[in-house]
C-alpha cells in the first residue's frame, strides 16, 4: 500500500519574478521556472516514485510543472485531473499589481495581512479560509480516495492553494499557517495511514 501524497508548488513563473500579484491570472513559467520543475521531476525519480494519478489546476503555470515532471519521470502518460478548485487563491483587486507598489500604497502591514493571514481577504479577492474553503472538498472527494485505495498521487498546483491543504493535512491553525512559505518547484511527499491521517512527511529539497 503506497498511500503516497505529492504536493509541489510550480516552478517560478513570469509574475513570479516580475514581484507581481498573480492569482488567478495565467502566466508562463521562466526558465529558471521550467528547470525547477526538471530537478523536481528527478528528484521524485530518484525516490523511486511512480505516479498513478495527477491533479492540477487550470492554470498554465501548474500544469507545465507537471508536464515537465512527467518527462522526467519518464514513465509514460499519468492520468491527469484538472481542476480550478486547485487553483491559486483569486487575488481580486491586486492581481497584476507590483508586490513593492502594493506596499507603498496600503503599507507593509496591510499587505501582509492580505498575504498572509487566515481570513482577512484581498479587495474583491480570496482569503486563505475561501481557498480552503473549495482546495479542502476537492480534496476529501477527489484525491484522497485515490491515495487511500493504495495509490501514488501527485498534485501540481499554487503557493496558497498548497498551504490551504498542508494547513488541514497538518493540523495547523490559522495563526500556524501564517508562517508557512512554499518553495517553487520543492516537491513535498506524504505518506497517510489507512485513517488518512498523515503518517509521514518528507520535503524533498535540492
Ligand atoms: O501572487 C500570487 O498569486 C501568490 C503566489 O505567487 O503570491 P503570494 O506569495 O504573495 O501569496
Amino acid at each position: 500500500m503506497s498511500r503516497t501524497l505529492v504536493l509541489v508548488r510550480h516552478g517560478q513563473s513570469e509574475w513570479n519574478l516580475k514581484n507581481l500579484f498573480t492569482g488567478w491570472r495565467d502566466p508562463d513559467l521562466t526558465e529558471l521556472g521550467v528547470e525547477e520543475a526538471r530537478a523536481a521531476g528527478r528528484r521524485l525519480k530518484d525516490a523511486g516514485l511512480r505516479f498513478d494519478v495527477a491533479f492540477t489546476s487550470v492554470l498554465s503555470r501548474a500544469q507545465r510543472t507537471l508536464a515537465l515532471i512527467e518527462g522526467e519521470l519518464g514513465q509514460g502518460p499519468i492520468e491527469t485531473h484538472r481542476d480550478q478548485a486547485l487553483n491559486e487563491r483569486d487575488y481580486g483587486d491586486l492581481s497584476g499589481l507590483n508586490k513593492d507598489d502594493a506596499r507603498a500604497k496600503w503599507g507593509e502591514d496591510q499587505v501582509h495581512v492580505w498575504r498572509r493571514s487566515y481570513d482577512v481577504p484581498p479587495p474583491g479577492g480570496e482569503s486563505l479560509k475561501d481557498t480552503g474553503a473549495r482546495v479542502w472538498p476537492y480534496y476529501i472527494h477527489r484525491i484522497q480516495p485515490k491515495v487511500l485505495s493504495g495509490g501514488t498521487v501527485i498534485v501540481a498546483a499554487h503557493g496558497n492553494s498548497l498551504r490551504a491543504l498542508i494547513m488541514a493535512l497538518d493540523g495547523l491553525t490559522g495563526e500556524e499557517i501564517v508562517a508557512q512559505e512554499l518553495a517553487t518547484g520543492v516537491p513535498i511527499v506524504y505518506r497517510l495511514n489507512a485513517d488518512s491521517s498523515v503518517a509521514s512527511k518528507d520535503v524533498l529539497a535540492g
